[in-house]
């Protein structure tokens, strides 16, 4: 693989299924790294006879599960997973996430809270010291539709920053719809010192269905690197 982003993703989703997965239940992430660890465990139950139930987090991780022919499970069958595998749009060196870009954060939250173990994939552009470093999209936040804007009224009174509708782009006219049909919020903040107060402050807002920080979740994560080696992240 020439594309040393790609390339970097691989290697990370392969590390972390062969590490992490055994006969059981599996959380899957969403996003372009989960793509390869869902290869990666399809090789694993064709090779080795692996015995996977895997649970989507959104639409493209169902898709993913069918389209490589593994068991397809679901929480109310499943609701006890050994380990959830999912990507990251950024992570600190604590393992505070902010996720979401693909807008499949609520879904995600619940799966890595289901988890024994919530693994975290992604390549090196992800890793950074403080939040905000790299990912310069804002937090994503899913909000029930009609109260978008009250919702980012309160944000930017209660912890600043400043809120943005997601929109479609030139694929559809008007906002982004999440597979839950609500709308998301990206909260571009300022000076943010405590991630556990924010995700909480965040969610307490009524019309906030779920944020995209995941903080004391993750206790592992693997960053490909570009130079084809992968670094690991321990809390
Ligand atoms: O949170 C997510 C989707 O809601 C993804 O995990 C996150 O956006 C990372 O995606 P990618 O693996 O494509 O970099």
């Amino acid at each position: 693989m020439n594309d040393p982003v790609e390339n970097a993703k691989r290697l990370a989703a392969f590390k972390a299924v062969d590490n992490h997965v055994v006969d059981g239940v599996i959380g899957i992430g969403s996003g372009s790294t989960v793509v390869y660890a869902v290869e990666r465990l399809a090789q694993r139950v064709k090779d080795e006879g692996l015995e996977v139930i895997c649970v989507p987090s959104s639409f493209q991780a169902k898709q993913l599960i069918i389209q490589y022919g593994l068991k397809l499970g679901d929480l109310e069958m499943n609701p006890e997973l050994k380990v959830t595998i999912d990507g990251a749009d950024e992570s600190d060196t604590m393992l505070t996430l902010i996720k979401g870009g693909g807008g499949c954060l609520t879904q995600e939250k619940i799966l890595a809270s289901c988890a024994e173990e919530f693994i975290v994939i992604a390549d090196y552009r992800k890793a950074s010291t403080n939040l905000g470093e790299q990912w310069r999209k804002g937090i994503p936040i899913e909000v029930i539709p009609g109260a978008y804007r009250v919702v980012y009224q309160k944000i930017e009174k209660l912890l600043g920053g400043k809120s943005e509708l997601r929109m479609s782009g030139s694929s559809k006219a008007g906002p982004v719809v999440t597979d839950n049909g609500n709308f998301l919020l990206d909260w571009n903040f300022e000076g943010v010192k405590d991630w556990k107060h924010v995700e909480n402050c965040l969610n307490m807002i009524p019309g906030v269905v779920e944020n995209g920080l995941f903080v004391g979740m993750a206790r592992k994560a693997y960053f490909g690197m570009s130079d084809g080696t992968v670094m690991e992240r321990n809390v």
